[in-house]
C-alpha cells in the first residue's frame, strides 16, 4: 500500500516513521510519502491562498498548486484504483466500515486542507479522476487535516493482512464485525486485586460460557448506555 500525504505542514507526517506503523514500512507493507504543497508554487511568498469568491471571513486554498501537485504525484489520467481522502468536517463519517473498505486498497492520497478549506473545485476534480472520500472524523473542527490524516491511516494501515501480530485481536475490537456493532467490553488484567479493586469473579472462574455470557451483557450495556445511536431498533430486539 502506498500512501501519499500533500499539506503546507508535511512535517507531521514524520511520526509515521515510528512504532508499527514505522515497522510496517520497513517490512514494505506500506510506503509513505509526504510532500509540501508549496512546492508547486511559482511565487516568491509560495503563495497557497487567497480570499473567498463571495466575501467572508478567512482564506481559502487556492486550486492550482492542488491541481499542479496531482498531476506529478498520481498523474494525468483518471484512475478509479487511486483513493483520494479530503479529510473535513463537512465530510461523511469516517467509521471501521470504511477504515476497512481502504485497508484493501493499493494507493490511498491524503489531502490535507488549511485555513477555511480548499476551493471546491479541486474536489469536483479529483471526484472526475480517482476515487474521492470526503470524511469527517465528528463534530468538531481541527486547524487542518493533518492530524485527522494520521488518525485515518492508523486506523486502515492497522487492517492491512500482515500488519498487526495477531490479526485474532481486531475481530473483539468495538466497531468490529465480530462484535456485532457493539462496544467493546471492560477489559482487566492481573493483579486480580489492586487498590481494593477487583477482577469481576467470573473472569477468573475459567468458566468459559459464564465468560462470553458476562462479555456480552457488558458490551450490549455500555453500548445502550454510551451509544443509543448504535443500537437500532433489530439489534435491540437481538440483544
Ligand atoms: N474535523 C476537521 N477539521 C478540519 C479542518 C480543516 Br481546515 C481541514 C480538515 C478538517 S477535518
Amino acid at each position: 500500500m502506498r500512501l501519499d500525504y500533500l499539506s503546507i505542514f508535511p512535517g507531521y507526517f514524520d511520526v509515521l516513521g515510528i512504532s508499527l506503523l514505522g515497522k510496517a514500512a520497513v517490512n514494505g507493507l506500506v510506503d509513505v510519502y509526504a510532500h509540501d504543497l508549496r512546492d508547486w508554487t511559482h511565487d516568491r511568498h509560495r503563495t497557497v491562498d487567497d480570499t473567498p469568491c463571495g466575501g467572508g471571513a478567512g482564506m481559502v486554498m487556492k486550486p492550482d498548486p492542488w491541481g499542479e501537485a496531482f498531476d506529478e504525484i498520481i498523474g494525468t489520467e483518471p484512475d478509479p484504483s487511486v483513493h483520494v481522502v479530503f479529510p473535513s468536517p463537512s465530510g461523511e463519517p469516517f467509521t471501521q466500515s470504511v477504515a476497512h473498505d481502504l485497508s484493501s486498497v493499493e494507493r490511498i492520497v491524503f489531502c490535507c486542507g488549511r485555513y477555511e478549506g480548499i476551493d471546491h473545485r479541486v474536489i469536483d476534480y479529483a471526484r472526475s479522476m480517482w476515487t474521492v472520500h470526503e470524511v469527517s472524523l465528528g463534530d468538531y473542527v481541527l486547524n487542518g487535516g493533518e492530524v485527522a490524516a494520521l488518525a485515518i491511516t492508523e486506523a486502515v494501515v492497522r487492517l492491512v493482512p500482515g500488519f498487526m501480530g495477531n490479526p485474532q485481536s481486531l475481530a473483539e475490537e468495538s466497531f468490529s464485525a465480530g462484535q456485532d456493532g457493539l462496544l467493546e467490553y471492560p477489559l482487566f488484567t492481573r493483579p486480580v486485586s489492586w487498590r481494593g479493586l477487583d477482577v469481576p469473579e467470573v473472569l477468573m472462574s475459567g468458566h468459559h460460557g459464564r465468560i462470553a455470557k458476562w462479555r456480552r451483557d457488558e458490551s450490549i450495556r455500555l453500548t445502550r448506555e454510551r451509544r443509543p445511536d448504535l443500537t437500532d431498533s433489530d439489534v435491540s430486539a437481538r440483544h
